[in-house]
């Protein structure tokens, strides 16, 4: 077997928080034949090989070869590089799979916006690739730092026009969204009436309208108040399929994300699992703070 099994197996069982003794008692094997497994002195049958897969959810290619379930891929990005006047982004390179939790963090300026803005095909890169493994105009939401807004509609109107053009109808959904995030009493106002809390909060709904695969957030709880902030990640935290947020919010990234990708000096610097990070005793904010 290859080197990578040993490997992949301490990585997935110390991601899953089990001990040697309780995969073991899984697996109906002794702890000492895990340890051997991790320590590459033996290789496990291929049944055990096939509920290992199923313990860690995981392909057998992904828990033997450590390669990553292509099914399971909606986009690759490939030394993606962004020069404006000066260099933004330089060498990105970036893999994002299915119901993934992705905080993507970095200093004012780093070019987050800019990233995001090339996924959905605003920007055109200097150089480097972008591959779909999704039918990205049917399953791609975005909610941008600059809201989508129609100002001369009202709320009410706004909102029938982006059910017609997602083609969703779902009126019990929506009236409970409006109701939620307190936009009920608004249906009638002009989008350019409403503060700028109110107008992140409808963009919130009407990009959420449809299901999609991939949901990218450009720092959607900007302006909003603290009722309205806990709501939206708790709303966040029942959307099916990948979502990838720019955010500063820490303690939500703690709470509800899987994934944290660092832009820096042009890069992704780091591309960590939160649970790698909580074990060893940081916060995302105390991560963050001695990363960046
Ligand atoms: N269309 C543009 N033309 C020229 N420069 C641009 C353009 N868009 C962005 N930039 C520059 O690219 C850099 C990165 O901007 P970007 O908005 O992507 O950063 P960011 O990480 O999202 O920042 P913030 O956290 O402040 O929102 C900035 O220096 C910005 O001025």
């Amino acid at each position: 077997m290859q080197d990578t099994f040993p490997q992949q197996l301490l990585k997935l069982r110390t991601e899953k928080q089990l001990s040697q003794t309780e995969l073991a008692r899984r697996l109906y094997v002794s702890r000492q034949a895990v340890s051997k497994w991790e320590n590459g002195d033996a290789d496990p049958s291929i049944d055990k090989l096939i509920l290992l897969a199923r313990i860690f959810k995981v392909s057998l290619d992904y828990l033997i070869l450590g390669i990553p379930n292509h099914n399971n891929l909606i986009l690759q990005l490939k030394h993606v590089a962004m020069n404006f006047n000066t260099p933004v982004l330089k060498d990105v390179s970036l893999s994002i799979f299915n119901n993934e939790r992705i905080a993507l963090l970095g200093s004012n300026g780093a070019g987050k916006t800019t990233l995001v803005r090339i996924i959905e095909n605003a920007l055109t890169p200097t150089s480097g690739t972008i591959e779909w493994q999704i039918n990205k105009k049917d399953f791609l939401n975005i909610m941008p730092q600059n809201d989508l807004l129609i100002p001369a509609l009202k709320v009410k109107e706004q909102v029938a026009l982006a059910t017609r053009i997602n083609k969703v109808h779902n009126p019990e959904r929506i009236n409970r969204l409006l109701e939620r995030f307190n936009l009920k009493a608004q249906q009638n106002t002009l989008v350019a009436k409403l503060s700028g809390g109110q107008k992140r909060r409808l963009s919130l709904i009407i990009s959420t309208l449809r299901q999609s695969k991939l949901l990218i957030l450009d720092e959607p709880t900007v302006g909003m108040d603290l009722e309205s902030i806990d709501y939206f990640w708790q709303f966040i935290d029942q959307v099916t399929g990948s979502i990838m947020v720019i955010t500063h919010d820490f303690n939500q990234i703690d709470k509800f994300f899987s994934r944290v990708l660092l832009l820096k000096d042009g890069q992704i610097s780091h591309d960590i699992s939160v649970k790698e990070i909580h074990q060893h005793n940081q916060t995302i904010e105390q991560w963050y703070r001695q990363v960046n």
